[in-house]
């Protein structure tokens, strides 16, 4: 590595060196050094052309000198003068090419959005968000404001130390060092102060950053778990969850950047255009002229990258789904002896990645190499006029001086500008993606509405007329004028062909859905008007056949369906459910972590934790969906058990598959086409000859093979 940044001028280079080897010292951004490393050996080739153009430039300034009537400067001092203006060009030359590849480079999504595509950003919600903040971000624009400021002034004093030194080389005197103490010292004064300033606006900035992110990030997640179950179905659990994590971390970093970054890049420009107006109105001229055409070349050429590079993200992003869809279904790629397939799936999408990050990569290369080519001729244009203009007495050499500081200033702050509009596009629409579920209104709203008193709730459930179909297949109804009447404490059972709409019934029963007409009464009340958290958390137990446990002990699993009960009440729900022995000859009993999802438990002991689970809150009406039809026959036998038991007083709705399980049901239903067509109890359905015992029949003949 040192080899490749090891140049015939050592002068020239080390300031590159040590900005390079400063960074292998931060853990874990070898792979950064790399990429830096590149853009040195860029930036060195650049800075030897530079070089030998200085030296004909100095050659060409001697002989002007010469010929200059009032021999304003000797050679030995223009030599001086060039030699730091050569150094802080070529380092801020460095750090723009860096600059530039870091951006194009960089990890984060880079997305193209378009109009259309862009939910509304809505400023009233950031408020709401930045408020809290006002005051700890009022400070850090002012730091930042200040920073700018001092960030302007610092290139007149190099000029005026420059001029110090310039003239004394002029009249010969020698000891300038008394005469620049001063200057030295203010400039110094003010490096520090403005290193004080930026370490306080980055710091004060950051805290902001991060607490309207969490604040950001707690709100959503409130308003997204506040959403209705139509809400899930239409939108991708992955998707969601990148709105809580991808988009509000874009929107951070943007947000930050934009503050920080763009208030002082605005200021300096502004600013530096200014000096360099003052300095020298025609150099100034000359760059007014070329930069923002270099400068909107540069964007166009930048925002084509982007694009490139958004479309390389999305090939990376289609091989890790496929990567991710066979290593999350592992047991079923070895099962159907599918490793080779999924293999080759996913070489074929690293492939096209690959390619597409190749192209990338040839894009940013030429990108580079035009930057270059064109920052190069910049200063090389600058110095050519500014020498015209010190052989003909307009412009001293620490004006020069100042002036290509303050351009190359300006230059970066152009540059980090058409970056920063990019940022703050990306970090708009990812703000704009956040926002628009901030602001939904659930259709079915969780709390608010009337309860029935625990001692006179009677259980008793009404469906009227209701028909439905779901918000995703709005054409397609489910169930169609289906009436049906749960007495208290009574079990109704509903049976029937796959995608009649028994589980329909369940859905809208726990109001996951409202039906398209009709009503749904419990106790002789809508359930629209009753309070839906008080329906579900504690009038409703719900089993199904998969059930769903959380990572974390088999305790706290149980108590989820009564966050404040008590241990005694979840040793009782426990054993209620058959549930008691497994988890005792556990080792750790009822602290015995169940892993992701549950998957430490088999079928069976994962059921009867979902029975403790929703027996814990003594529900008057329990829902059973096909709750044991995905268990073997002895576990299906100590659940069944379990449910007996739990179903005695309540009012029951079993939806089964396996009709051994229903028989002793008080009324079975029999449907088809989201309609009841059969219903009486076990025996008066198989005296009547119809679907239901023609289902018996097929069901006992299955058995049998
Ligand atoms: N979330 C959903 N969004 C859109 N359509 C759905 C949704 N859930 C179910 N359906 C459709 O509604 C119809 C009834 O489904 P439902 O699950 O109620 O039937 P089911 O009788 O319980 O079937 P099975 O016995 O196979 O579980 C089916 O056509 C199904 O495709």
């Amino acid at each position: 590595m040192m080899q490749l940044i090891c140049c015939s001028r050592p002068g020239i280079c080390s300031p590159l060196r040590s900005q390079v080897f400063s960074v292998p010292y931060k853990a874990g951004v070898q792979w950064k050094l790399s990429r830096r490393i590149s853009s040195v050996t860029c930036a060195r080739s650049s800075s030897q052309q530079l070089g030998s153009a200085v030296s004909r430039f100095w050659s060409l300034t001697q002989r002007s000198i010469r010929r200059s009537p009032k021999g304003a400067i000797t050679p030995r001092g223009l030599k001086f003068l060039l030699g730091p203006a050569f150094l802080t060009v070529s380092s801020r030359l460095f750090c723009h090419v860096a600059h530039c590849q870091e951006d194009v480079n960089n990890n984060t999504p880079i997305e193209v959005v378009t109009k259309d595509s862009l939910p509304e950003f809505k400023w009233h919600i950031l408020w709401e968000f930045v408020k809290p903040q006002l005051f700890a971000l009022t400070c850090a624009v002012v730091l930042a404001f200040g920073a700018a400021i001092l960030n302007i002034q610092i290139p007149l004093m190099l000029g005026h130390l420059v001029n110090v030194v310039a003239r004394h080389l002029r009249d010969n005197t020698g000891n300038y060092i008394g005469e620049m103490r001063g200057p030295a010292l203010k400039l110094l004064g003010m490096y520090g102060i403005q290193g004080l300033l930026t370490s306080g606006y980055i710091i004060l900035l950051s805290r902001v950053g991060e607490r309207v992110a969490a604040d950001m990030r707690k709100t959503l997640f409130a308003s997204l778990l506040r959403q209705d179950v139509a809400f899930f179905d239409a939108n991708k659990t992955g998707q969601l969850v990148n709105r809580l994590t991808a988009d509000i971390q874009e929107f951070k970093s943007s947000f930050k950047l934009v503050i920080s970054q763009g208030l002082r890049s605005v200021t300096q420009t502004v600013g530096c255009f200014v000096s360099l107006y003052v300095i020298s109105p025609k150099l100034t001229g000359l760059t007014v002229v070329v930069l923002p055409c270099l400068v909107g070349a540069g964007a166009l050429i930048g925002s084509f990258l982007r694009k490139l590079s958004r479309l390389a993200q999305e090939q990376v992003a289609k091989a890790t789904g496929v990567a991710d869809e066979a290593l999350g279904n592992v047991r079923t790629v070895k099962a159907f002896a599918m490793e080779e397939r999924e293999l080759q799936l996913y070489a074929y999408e690293v492939d096209k990645s690959c390619e597409m990050n190749e192209n990338l990569g040839n894009g940013i290369a030429i990108f580079q190499g035009l930057s270059n080519v064109a920052l190069n001729c910049i200063v090389l244009g600058t110095i050519f006029a500014g020498g015209t203009l010190i052989s003909n007495n307009e412009l001293s050499p620490g004006d020069l001086m100042s002036f290509l500081v303050a351009s190359q200033t300006v230059q970066r702050s152009l540059a980090s500008i058409s970056i920063l509009f990019g940022q703050m596009v990306r970090g708009i629409s990812s703000g704009a993606r956040v926002f628009e579920y901030l602001s939904l209104q659930p259709s079915i709203p969780l709390c608010g509405g009337g309860r029935i008193p625990h001692h006179s709730l009677m259980g008793r459930v009404d469906f009227m007329n209701i028909s439905f179909s779901y918000p995703t297949r709005p054409g397609h109804e489910v169930l169609k004028k289906f009436n049906l009447m749960l007495p208290p404490s009574k079990t109704i059972a509903i049976v029937g062909e796959s995608g009649g709409g028994k589980s329909t019934v369940a859905a809208l029963l726990e109001r996951f859905y409202d039906p398209s007409s009709g009503v749904i009464m419990l106790d002789g009340l809508d359930i629209r008007t009753l309070d839906l958290s008080w329906l579900r958390g504690q009038v409703i137990g719900f089993i199904n056949q998969e059930p769903v446990l959380f990572g974390s002990s088999i305790m706290e699993n149980i108590r989820f369906g009564k966050p404040e009960a008590t241990d005694a009440e979840v040793i009782e729900a426990s054993k209620q459910a058959n549930a008691y022995g497994f988890i005792t000859s556990f080792p750790e009993g009822f602290n015995t972590l169940v892993g992701e999802r549950g998957a430490t438990l088999s079928g069976g002991q994962k059921q009867r934790i979902a029975i403790a689970r929703a027996l814990i809150k003594n529900p008057s009406i329990l829902v059973l969906d096909e709750a044991t039809s995905a268990l073997d026959a002895e576990s299906e036998r100590v659940v069944q058990e379990a449910l007996d038991r739990a179903t005695r007083g309540r009012t029951v709705l079993i939806i089964a598959h396996r009709l051994s399980t229903i028989q002793r049901a008080d009324l079975i239903c029999v449907m088809s086409n989201g309609r009841i067509v059969e219903a009486g109890t076990h025996l008066e359905l198989l005296s009547k000859g119809g679907i239901y015992s023609d289902l018996i029949r097929r069901q006992r003949a299955e058995e049998k093979k």
